[in-house]
């Protein structure tokens, strides 16, 4: 009998994201085997910060019992290079799977490409930091312009977790659409802070209180800080505004508004910022009043405008009646205002943030790897 076609498959991060996806990943490797023809997903290595865990053979690691054993490993962690190096190696397409929020990992996302392995992520710094990063990755990528035995990126989740938001706009600009404006709440967990902190109608608990929700529910990024200080937004209007064609440098080329109290700037930890968070709730209380005072509610909100190139991210007062003010949860709203859509933009809604969601855009992402790679 003919064996089935092999894919490998390499997480990194194994944290809310993480775990998700692995969760995802056995649910696809058993389609994936009882489909016509068959196809072999074969998870061959998990890594997260301090362990790692590899297929000595290639033979395959037993999905549902990985962080039972990623918990046995001890001894230091193998040099990143050389994981690549020895994935390179694989009796067949290897897919890495990216859960970290790491720069230094996305950094070597052009090497890995180049060695003919595909990256699927949610990790946004890749594409949002630097720009020669970005240039460097679609070079090498073979979806961008490098060779056809590179490997193949796809990052849909660094943008509304697993709302479709860059395969919408991709296909827009592709099919020679002319993108004018986008705007809207890009943050889960700033969508729910401020829809629990400062509901329509009144009330609402304490912001710092809202925070801590917000990390336990897996919204925030793993330092809230990154959330607060508007640079999570940032990040991925950067990526939204390169999509759309805007050279955009960096996430700190354009005004960022951060909400991280003034005192609070030098915290050296994350657990530090949020034990001293309370005592700043003041503060947001008066920001909270004085909108009531004018019949508006307070949202944490991003834009870009294509034509000016003009990219802002910070805090907006909106009526009670409008769209944003009526976010529920960690909902995101994206508008796309176009050249063929006219004055009513494609809008996204939904869910922007945890674990299930996010981890279905990087599945998502590794079904669209796979189809390519079973074309080759
Ligand atoms: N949470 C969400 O709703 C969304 C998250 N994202 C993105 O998804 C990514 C993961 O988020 P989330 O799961 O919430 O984060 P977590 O903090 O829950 O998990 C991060 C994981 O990455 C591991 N890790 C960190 N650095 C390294 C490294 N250098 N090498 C190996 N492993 C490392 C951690 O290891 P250890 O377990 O040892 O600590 C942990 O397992 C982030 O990039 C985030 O921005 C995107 C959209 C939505
Ligand atoms: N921390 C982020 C996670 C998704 O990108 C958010 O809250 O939106
Ligand atoms: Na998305």
């Amino acid at each position: 009998m003919l064996q089935p076609q092999s894919i490998y498959i390499a997480v990194v991060g194994v944290g809310g994201v993480g775990q998700a996806f692995l969760s995802q990943l056995q649910h696809l490797e058993s389609r994936m085997r009882k489909a016509s023809p068959p196809l072999d997903l074969r998870l061959v290595l998990v890594r997260r910060s301090k362990q790692q865990l590899q297929s000595a053979d290639w033979s395959g690691i037993d999905i549902s019992n990985v962080l039972t054993l990623l918990k046995s490993i001890t001894g230091p962690l193998p040099p990143w290079n050389e994981v690549l190096n020895h994935l390179s190696k694989a009796p067949g397409k290897v897919v890495l799977v990216d859960n970290t929020s790491d720069l230094a990992l996305a950094s070597t996302y052009p090497e890995a490409l180049k060695k003919g392995i595909s990256i699927v992520t949610p990790n946004k710094k890749a594409f949002s930091d630097d720009y020669a990063l970005w240039a460097k990755i679609f070079e090498a990528a073979a979806n961008g312009t490098g060779s056809p035995n590179a490997g193949y990126v796809f990052h849909e989740s660094t943008v509304g977790a697993g709302l479709p938001v860059l395969s919408t706009l991709k296909e827009l600009v592709e099919t020679g659409d002319e993108v004018t404006k986008i705007e809207g709440v890009f943050s889960g967990t700033m969508s729910f802070l401020f829809n629990s902190f400062m509901p329509v109608g009144g009330g609402g608990g304490k912001f710092s209180a809202e925070v801590k929700k917000a990390k336990e529910l897996g919204y925030t990024e793993p330092d809230p800080r990154d959330d607060l200080n508007g640079l999570d937004v940032a990040r991925k209007l950067t990526i939204l505004a390169r999509l759309a064609g805007l050279k955009v440098k960096s996430p700190t080329s354009f005004p960022v508004e951060s909400l991280i109290p003034k005192e609070l700037e030098s915290c050296s930890t994350g657990d530090e910022f949020m034990e001293k968070l309370p005592e700043f709730d003041n503060q947001m209380d008066e920001l909270k009043s004085s909108a009531a005072k004018e019949g508006k509610v307070v949202r944490f909100v991003g834009s870009i405008d294509v034509p000016s190139k003009a990219v802002k991210v910070g805090l907006e007062k909106f009526d009670a009646s409008h769209p944003i003010a009526a976010l529920k949860g960690s909902d995101n709203i994206i508008n796309f205002y176009t050249k063929r859509y006219g004055f009513n933009p494609l809008i996204i809604q939904g869910a922007g943030a945890g674990g299930g969601v996010t981890a279905m855009g990087v599945t998502g992402d590794l079904l669209k790897v796979i189809s390519l790679l079973k074309q080759n």
